[in-house]
């Protein structure tokens, strides 16, 4: 049988991305084809990082094409691409900033600051550029997490700021702007326009996604900040128990009222396991998080335990996914940061950048 492009495209029909759940076709992930007598090379193009899954897609995708008869040497490269999605009608997208990803709370001290960061860092690890905006005013927990407490953005034009870098993230906090001892009746009023300016006047360089810890609640400082904030998708974070849970729905809620789409929910703090004899506990209740789902249909992005290393790792400045990447939980942060980013990846692009500038001459 000769090789033509018709029978690559049905051997690859039956490849399905594990983390899409689409064939690679239809998922129009199919690049380059060559063809040279036997011989097949092509890439493999996902809109969202998964560098951890590059290997599998292609072993998948060999194993496909080496059952067709005839097919001789194969050249596959697996890449990713994260181009740009839309945000809120009517708010503009950020220089430099390709998606921004809101992780929010209904309550406080679920462990929100702890899930962005790692997700940032999951991301990060999985190959994409990212950047980390702290906006949590009540208690910006950031620049402590990822251990550059003791710095201080420069600016290096006299009109933006640069932002730190840690663990390989762009870092930008409001604990460097805002005194945390300012009475929180100031800080409320303060926030709004301190995050538009972190946002606007930090010299964020090519981020495929920004990570935005946001202030715990649902109140009007929430509420202006989801309106006016380009904002792709958000995470709401929660623990398992009711009262928790009835905060997570008001956040869901808000972003809902305000057009931004709700990519899903971490349940963090879900079960306690003893170190020293194992026995699982449910201490906050059971199935929550998963219940809230699927009643408004949103996808349950995953759970975390209950865990002193996850406390003692983020307290240290260490974050779990850079001091254990290979371990357990580090691996479940990792299958939230990629089906977050599938979840962008599947939504509209942006077209705003699209349009042509015209030019209207006068002859
Ligand atoms: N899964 C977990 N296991 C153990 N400790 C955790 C876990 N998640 C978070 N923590 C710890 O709980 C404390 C609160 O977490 P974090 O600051 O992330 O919560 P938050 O929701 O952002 O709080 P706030 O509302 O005050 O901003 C931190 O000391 C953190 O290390």
């Amino acid at each position: 049988m000769s090789i033509t492009q018709e029978v690559i495209t049905d051997a690859l029909k039956s490849v399905i991305d594990p983390n899409t759940g689409k064939d690679l076709v239809s998922a129009r992930c199919i690049r380059n084809v060559v063809i040279n007598g036997s011989d097949v090379g092509f890439e493999i193009e996902l809109g969202y990082p998964a560098r951890s899954q590059h290997d599998l897609i292609r072993d998948l995708a060999c194993q496909a094409l080496a059952a067709v008869p005839g097919v001789g040497a194969l050249k596959v490269e697996v890449r990713s691409k994260v181009v740009a999605h839309a945000v809120q009608h009517g708010v503009k997208l950020l220089p430099g900033v390709k998606n921004i990803i809101a992780v929010a709370s209904g309550k406080g001290g679920v462990g929100k600051s702890t899930t962005a960061v790692n997700l940032a860092l999951a991301l990060a690890a999985e190959g994409a550029r990212v950047g980390m905006l702290d906006a949590d005013i009540y208690g910006p927990s950031q620049p402590q997490m990822l251990g550059i407490g003791d710095r201080r953005p420069e600016s290096l034009d006299g009109k933006t700021m640069e932002p730190l870098e840690a663990y390989g993230l762009q870092a930008m906090s409001i604990g460097f702007l805002v005194d945390i001892d300012t009475p929180m009746v100031w800080r409320g009023p303060m926030a709004t326009q301190a995050l538009t300016q972190m946002l606007k006047e930090t010299h964020w360089k090519d981020l495929d996604y920004l990570v935005i810890d946001m202030p715990p609640g649902t109140g009007d400082i929430q509420l202006t900040l989801s309106q006016s904030v380009p904002v792709t998708g958000a995470v709401i974070v929660t623990t398992p128990q009711d009262i928790a849970l009835l905060d997570a729905r008001k956040g869901l809620k808000m972003f809902e009222k305000v057009g931004v789409p709700i990519l899903g929910v971490v349940e963090n703090m879900s079960i306690h396991i003893c170190s020293k004899c194992g026995h699982e506990e449910h201490i906050f209740g059971q199935g929550g998080g998963e219940t809230m789902c699927s009643d408004y249909s949103i996808p349950f992005l995953g759970a975390l335990p209950l865990d002193l290393q996850i406390r003692q790792e983020a307290d240290r400045g260490a974050p779990t996914v850079v001091s254990d990447p290979d371990g357990r939980i580090a691996q479940t942060y990792k299958s939230i940061a990629r089906k977050v980013a599938v979840s962008i990846a599947e939504k509209s692009k942006d077209m705003t950048h699209k349009f042509p500038n015209i030019v209207i001459q006068n002859t």
